[in-house]
C-alpha cells in the first residue's frame, strides 16, 4: 500500500469506504476500496464474489479491478478511478437530462450487461450509485453481489437496494436470474428521465405496492408464475389499476417509453435480455454493439461512446425527501402527455456549469429490435448462450497483483450512510399483510462523497 498516496474518501458502502489515491510510481489517480470486514487469509479473499466476478470482466463499460492488496488482514481493492456515479450526478441536477444524454448512458450500461451476462454473470445490484460516470463514459461497478448464473440456487442471502428490486426478488423466488439487472436498468432509466425514483418503497410490501401502482397488479395472464410466488408466501397482491409510463415520464420519446415498459415487465422471461435492450429503437442513434454481441450484421467498429463533456466534481450526498406521485389508473385510451406536478421532489441546486455538452452520435443503420421471448426459459434470456457460463475453478488471481507492505495511517471513518432501501435480513411480506400495505409516503436516500 505504501505505493499509493491516499487523496481523500469518496465512497462508503455496506461492505468497505473508498478513496481516491495516486499511484506514486505511475502517477495514476486510482479508487481503493478497504474492505469493512477482515480477512485472515488469500483464500478467503479470493473466494469474494467481487474478485472471483471482476477478474474475469474486460470491458469499457465494466469498472476495471487493477490490483488486490491484501495488508495485515485487511484486504484493499484497487479500481480505475471514475469521477462521480450516477446518483450524485442526478441529485445536482437543476433540470432535466436530455434523452440523448440518458440513451448515451444506457446503451453503454447495456453493453457492459450483455458482456456480463454472456459470460455467465449477473450484478444482482444496479441501482444509480453503482454506475460510475468519468466524462462520457459509465462503468458498472459494485460486484460484492455479482452472482455466477450457473451457480446453485436458492439465493437465499440477497442483499439488493429494494428500489431497484425485482418483483421476483421480492417475491422470494428461489431461481432468478439475470432480468434482475434488467429490471433494475428499466428503473434507474426513468429515474434518469425523472430525477425521481420510479419505485420508491419505503418496505418490501411498499415497494410491491408501487410497482402495482405503476404497472398495475399482475394477471394470471401476465404473471401466472409471480402469482404462484405470491401464494407459496401467502402474499395477496393490491389490486391496482396502474398508469401509462408516459404519465410519469412525460418527458420521455414513445421508444424510450416502450423500452422502460418492456424492462419494467412482472414477468421476467417478458424482459429483452440486454442485447436484445441493445436492439431496440430507443438505441437507433446509437451505433457501437461489440461484435460478440452483433446478431449477424457487420456495424463498423467506434468506441462506445462518442462525446464530451465538462468533468464533474464529487459531491457530498445529502438526504432528501418527498412524497409519493400520485397515480391514475391505466386507461387504454390514447396516452397522456401531462407533465407529472404532484410528487417526489428532490432538492436540487441550479449549476449551470454541470450542463454536460452533450455530442450525439452518428447514426447508423441498426438490425431491428427484436421483442423478447415470452416464457423463455432463464438460460434463453442469456444472450441465448447457456452454455458461456464461466467455470470459476478453471480461473486463477492470474493478472492480479497482489501486494504487500505496511499499512496506511489509520483514518477516521465517517459513519456508513443510510442506504436506500437496504435489506435487514427479513422479509415484511406476511401472510395477511396485504390487507394492510398503505402507499408509503416519504423516502430518504444518502451518498457518501
Ligand atoms: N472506481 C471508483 N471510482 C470512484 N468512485 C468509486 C469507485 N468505486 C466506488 N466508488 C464510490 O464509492 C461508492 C461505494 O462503492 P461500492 O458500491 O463499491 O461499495 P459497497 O460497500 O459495495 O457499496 P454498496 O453498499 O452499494 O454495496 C460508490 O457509490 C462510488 O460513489
Amino acid at each position: 500500500m505504501e505505493r499509493y498516496k491516499v487523496i481523500k474518501e469518496v465512497g462508503n458502502g455496506t461492505f468497505g469506504s473508498v478513496w481516491r489515491a495516486l499511484n506514486k510510481q505511475t502517477g495514476e489517480v486510482v479508487a481503493i476500496k478497504q474492505m469493512k470486514k477482515k480477512y485472515y487469509s488469500w483464500e478467503e479473499c479470493i473466494n469474494l464474489r467481487e474478485v472471483k466476478s471482476l477478474r474475469k470482466m474486460n470491458h469499457p463499460n465494466i469498472v476495471k479491478l487493477k490490483e488486490v492488496i491484501r495488508e495485515h488482514d485487511i484486504l484493499y481493492f484497487v479500481f480505475e478511478y471514475m469521477e462521480c456515479n450516477l446518483y450524485q450526478l442526478m441529485k445536482d441536477r437543476g433540470k432535466l437530462f436530455s434523452e440523448a444524454e440518458v440513451k448515451n448512458w444506457c446503451f453503454q450500461v447495456f453493453q457492459g450487461l450483455a458482456y456480463m451476462h454472456q459470460r455467465g454473470f449477473f450484478h444482482r445490484d444496479l441501482k444509480p450509485e453503482n454506475l460510475l460516470v468519468s466524462k462520457d463514459i459509465i462503468k458498472i461497478a459494485d460486484f460484492g453481489l455479482a452472482r455466477e448464473i450457473n451457480s446453485q440456487p436458492p439465493y437465499t442471502e440477497y442483499v439488493s437496494t429494494r428500489w431497484y428490486r425485482a418483483p421476483e426478488v421480492l417475491l422470494q423466488s428461489p431461481t432468478y436470474g439475470p432480468a434482475v439487472d434488467m429490471w433494475a436498468m428499466g428503473a434507474i432509466m426513468s429515474e434518469l428521465l425523472t430525477l425521481r425514483p420510479l419505485f420508491p418503497g419505503a418496505s418490501e410490501a411498499d415497494e410491491i405496492y408501487k410497482i402495482c401502482s405503476v404497472i398495475g397488479s399482475p394477471t394470471v395472464s401476465v404473471w401466472a408464475e409471480g402469482l404462484e410466488l405470491a401464494s407459496v408466501i401467502n402474499y395477496q397482491f393490491p389490486q391496482v389499476a396502474g398508469v401509462h409510463l408516459s404519465a410519469l415520464v412525460p418527458s420521455a420519446s414513445d421508444d424510450a417509453i416502450d423500452l422502460i415498459t418492456s424492462l419494467c415487465s412482472w414477468d421476467p422471461c417478458k424482459r429483452p435480455t440486454a442485447s436484445e435492450a441493445l436492439q431496440h429503437p430507443f438505441f437507433q442513434s446509437c451505433f457501437y454493439v461489440p461484435p460478440s454481441l452483433r446478431p449477424k450484421t457487420a456495424l463498423a467498429k467506434t468506441p462506445p461512446s462518442a462525446g464530451s463533456r465538462i468533468p464533474l466534481e464529487q459531491r457530498s450526498g445529502r438526504r432528501y425527501s418527498g412524497t409519493l406521485p400520485s397515480v391514475k389508473p391505466m386507461n387504454n385510451s390514447p396516452k397522456p402527455r401531462a407533465p407529472l406536478h404532484a410528487g417526489v421532489q428532490r432538492k436540487l441546486e441550479m449549476n449551470s456549469q454541470d450542463d454536460p455538452k452533450y455530442v450525439k452520435n452518428t447514426v447508423k443503420p441498426q438490425p431491428r429490435y427484436r421483442p423478447p421471448i415470452k416464457n423463455a426459459p432463464i438460460a434463453n434470456q442469456i444472450g441465448k448462450t447457456p452454455g458461456a457460463c464461466v467455470s470459476d475453478t478453471v480461473e486463477k488471481l492470474g493478472n492480479l497483483a497482489i501486494g504487500c507492505g505496511k499499512l496506511p495511517a489509520k483514518r477516521q471513518q465517517p459513519p456508513p450512510p443510510m442506504k436506500a432501501g437496504g435489506w435487514h435480513g427479513q422479509s415484511d411480506l406476511f401472510i395477511g399483510r396485504s390487507q394492510e400495505i398503505l402507499p408509503g409516503r416519504t423516502f430518504t436516500r444518502k451518498v457518501a462523497g
